[in-house]
Parts: structure tokens; C-alpha cells; sequence
């Protein structure tokens, strides 16, 4: 689903920084893979690249055998509308929206139909466990609970490539748990490829595999 191949990034600041460097990584359908390593070395920098949000100097990053890099912006937007479902630390709610209204927003931007969005939304909010709290306004809940609906919100167009980026960095031990096996379960449920930034081990844990980004590239990390 997801190939990156000799991916290279620098940012200008005082000097040149080479942020990424020839770095190569294929993620397949259904399959979940964590991403860790010290705090700079470019995980988001990576995320960004991928989801088209900024381009790579050097390299290639094809999604469903599309090559992303290149492509004007109309199209990346259209991609990522179609094919991206993006979780956030900061969760990026619309506060004076409802639950059920910020989960529908990616299947109104894909003009599915109503009956069919109020299917799918009805189906999110229990897999949430937030079965009762469609109609509360997005501002009245929880860290936690609105972690989840982030998620939910990023399935809810079924996208194929999942990107997710420190999503339990803002939450209470128990909150995560629940939003990491959420994470793991959609993954798995909706077969699409999935990729977790994260410091902690034990989220890592949660994937099928663990990479360490470092200086010297991305490499599988040595710890199951
Ligand atoms: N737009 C930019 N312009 C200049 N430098 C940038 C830009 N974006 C990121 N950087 C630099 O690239 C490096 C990698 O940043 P990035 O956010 O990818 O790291 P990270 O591994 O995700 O860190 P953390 O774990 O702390 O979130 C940092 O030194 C950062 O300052």
C-alpha cells in the first residue's frame, strides 16, 4: 500500500540540516508498523512527506502504486481526501460542531450520501464506545473521549493509509490504552496500512512492527 524509497529531506536554517536520509519503507495492507526514535530526528518530518504535506528532495512514496511525489496540489488534496485518515495529538476538533457532526465531516467532503453517512457514523460511535454522545458538542468532552472521536473521525471515509502521529501523547495511561487498541483494531478491521509515531515502547508494542528512525536512516528496532 505504502512504498517509500531513498527518501531524502533538509531544511535550510543557519546551515543545511539533512534531516532524512535515504530512507526506504513499505507497509502493506492490514499491516500496522511503529516508528520511534529521539525527539528531532525527523518522525514527523517523515509523516509529512508521506501524507504530501511537504515534498522530499530526493525519493519516491508511492500509495496504492500512485507516486505522490510530483503531483500538483489539487491532486494531493484530493488524495488525501480519498485515500488518508491523519490522527493528530492535538485532536483538531470543531469544538461547536457534534460528535456525530465531526466524524461525518471527511464523508461530506467525499459527498457520500446522508444514509450512508449516517450509517457509518451510527457504527463509529460504538466502536468508540460513544454510542450515547453523538449529539454532544465536540468542546464538552474529555481528552479521551475526544481522541476518539478523532479517530473515528479519521476512519470514517475508510481510507487506506492511516497516519498517526503521537495520537496518546495528550492522555491519562487508561485513555490511551483504550485509543491504541482502537487504533490497532481499525487497522486490522478495515485492512488498511497504518503507520504510529510514538515514544512509548508499549504503544509500539501494539503494532506488528517497530522501526527506530536515527542519524543513520530507519532500521528495524532490535526489541521485539
Ligand atoms: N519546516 C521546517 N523548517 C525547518 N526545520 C524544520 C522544519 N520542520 C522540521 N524541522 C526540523 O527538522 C527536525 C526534525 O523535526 P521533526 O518534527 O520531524 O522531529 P520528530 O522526530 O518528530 O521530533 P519529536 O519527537 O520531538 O516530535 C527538527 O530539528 C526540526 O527543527
Amino acid at each position: 500500500m505504502l512504498s517509500i524509497r531513498n527518501l531524502g529531506k533538509s531544511y535550510l536554517g543557519p546551515g543545511i540540516r539533512q534531516v532524512l536520509r535515504d530512507i526506504s519503507l513499505d507497509v502493506a495492507r492490514g499491516e500496522y508498523v511503529a516508528i520511534m526514535g529521539e525527539s528531532g530526528i525527523g518522525k514527523s518530518t517523515l509523516l509529512n512527506l508521506v501524507a504530501g504535506l511537504e515534498p522530499p528532495d530526493t525519493g519516491s512514496i508511492r500509495i496504492d502504486g500512485c507516486e505522490i511525489v510530483g503531483l500538483d496540489d489539487d491532486r494531493l488534496t484530493r488524495l488525501r481526501r480519498q485515500k488518508m485518515g491523519f490522527v493528530f495529538q492535538a485532536f483538531h476538533l470543531l469544538p461547536y460542531l457534534t460528535v456525530a457532526q465531526n466524524i461525518a465531516l471527511p464523508l461530506a467532503l467525499n459527498k457520500v450520501a446522508a444514509s450512508e453517512s449516517g450509517l457509518r457514523v451510527t457504527a463509529l460511535l460504538a466502536a468508540i464506545g460513544m454510542k450515547e454522545r453523538g449529539d454532544s458538542y465536540a468542546r464538552e468532552l474529555s481528552g479521551g473521549e475526544m481522541q476518539r472521536v478523532a479517530i473515528a473521525r479519521a476512519l470514517a471515509h475508510r481510507p487506506q493509509l492511516i497516519l498517526a502521529d503521537e495520537p496518546t501523547g495528550n492522555l491519562d495511561p487508561a485513555s490511551a490504552a483504550q485509543v491504541l487498541a482502537l487504533l490497532r483494531e481499525q487497522v486490522t478491521t478495515s485492512h488498511a496500512a497504518g503507520i504510529l509515531v510514538t515514544h512509548s515502547a508499549s504503544a509500539a508494542a501494539t503494532t506488528d512492527r517497530t522501526y527506530v528512525l536515527g542519524a543513520g536512516g530507519l532500521f528495524p528496532s532490535a526489541s521485539p
